[in-house]
């Protein structure tokens, strides 16, 4: 008689257990000074998402975190501008752990730590989540992309904003998680360029789910949502060029609303609006400030990619330059504090305008 065949894991090499979220929050847990700056970066983002603070959501940070020095370095930099700019940003800190890649590559400080292929995820989580109890503890709340299902058990409690991908505005699983999560998401419009994309993704957020997760403890379980009522649009620009300009915003606050969201949204400066050059990116910036001190109010928030060093490199276990991305190209740390100063100033100006 032949043996049985074999139909399961023919292309699994190895399972690991991870340690479960429940132990990693008592290993790490968040504290009360640390849950403050959570919630009142929520709240105020949430107060200028529907129109009652007119101040402008600042999403600024690394593409991808690699070393945790150096992001508390930065978050040490924002830190000490804030007082200068509270008034008129709130400004939140890109403290993203997973990337989504267009084919492969390094995908994020949670997946391979070491930036050598070893996948040591468990030495990952650890970090990710004392990377933000360091960048909460200096006082900057933080904002992260959405993109592993389970993962946000282990850190979702340490965030004020999410993001849910270019790559997946679409996704069934993304939408389900963010009905769940408990800070505003934004969705970002698709790579292609569909924003109604993102606009299907935030209604189906705003239900009710009930799907496949993981409990604190780790265990399998059916995960049943509320919906998250905070979600709104992300442009990024896609395969057909920008959408930064004041007519794509407009159009985009018009599905938006048809779609039940508040007629406004977030600009990432970076992705598909620059063609991922740190130089053109401060050009977009500028430009979008010169919107907001025009009187643009169907932008709330805008995204810039920037770290200490300006530019991009390759990632390496050894041999890196300090304070400079692993992934996308970012502004360096000098023309970043220039364009936070202008982006205040906008908002000021905008005041103005509106006020009459
Ligand atoms: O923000 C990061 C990247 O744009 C995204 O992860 C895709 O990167 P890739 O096209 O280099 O894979
Ligand atoms: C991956 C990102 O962007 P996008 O999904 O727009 O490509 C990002 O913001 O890090």
């Amino acid at each position: 008689m032949n043996a049985p065949a074999i139909t399961s894991d023919l292309h699994v090499r190895a399972l690991e257990a991870l340690p479960s979220p429940a132990q990693m929050l008592a290993e790490l847990p968040l504290g009360d000074a640390a849950s403050d700056v959570v919630a009142r970066g929520r709240d105020d983002i949430r107060a200028v998402l529907h129109g009652d603070d007119d101040r402008l959501v600042v999403v600024v940070g690394p593409c991808s975190i690699h070393d945790p020095a150096a992001a508390i370095d930065y978050a040490q930099r924002l830190a000490a501008m804030i007082p200068q700019l509270q008034d008129d940003l709130v400004v939140v800190m890109r403290v993203y752990f997973e990337k989504p890649r267009t084919t492969v590559g390094w995908k994020g400080l949670i997946n391979d730590p070491n930036l050598d292929g070893s996948h040591d995820i468990t030495k990952g989580l650890r970090l990710a989540r004392r990377v933000l109890l360091d960048v909460l503890a200096a006082g900057v709340p933080a904002a992260n992309e959405f993109l592993e299902p389970t993962s946000p058990q282990y850190i979702a409690d340490a965030v004020s904003w999410g993001a849910i991908g270019a790559r997946n505005p679409e996704s069934q699983v993304h939408r389900q998680l963010a009905s769940g999560l408990s800070m505003p998401v934004g969705f970002k419009n698709a790579t292609e360029g569909s924003v109604q994309a993102a606009v299907d993704g935030c209604i189906t957020a705003a239900s009710s789910h009930v799907f496949f997760g993981i409990d604190p403890q780790g265990r399998a379980a059916a995960v049943e949502t509320s919906g998250n009522p905070d979600c709104h649009i992300i442009l990024r620009g896609g395969a057909h060029g920008p959408n930064y300009d004041d007519a794509s915003v407009a159009a985009a606050n018009e599905l938006g609303v048809a779609g039940g969201l508040p007629p406004r949204l977030v600009v990432d400066a970076s992705h598909g609006n620059s063609g991922k050059s740190e130089v053109r990116q401060a050009e977009v910036a500028r430009e979008l400030a010169a919107s907001i001190a025009a009187g643009n109010e169907g932008i709330f928030g805008i995204m810039l990619e920037s770290f200490i060093e300006a530019g991009n490199q390759a990632p390496a276990p050894s041999g890196l330059v300090y304070g400079k991305s692993i992934t996308d190209k970012c502004i360096g740390w000098d023309d970043t504090a220039a364009l936070l100063r202008e982006l205040a100033a906008a908002v000021r100006a905008r005041r103005v305008v509106v006020g009459g």
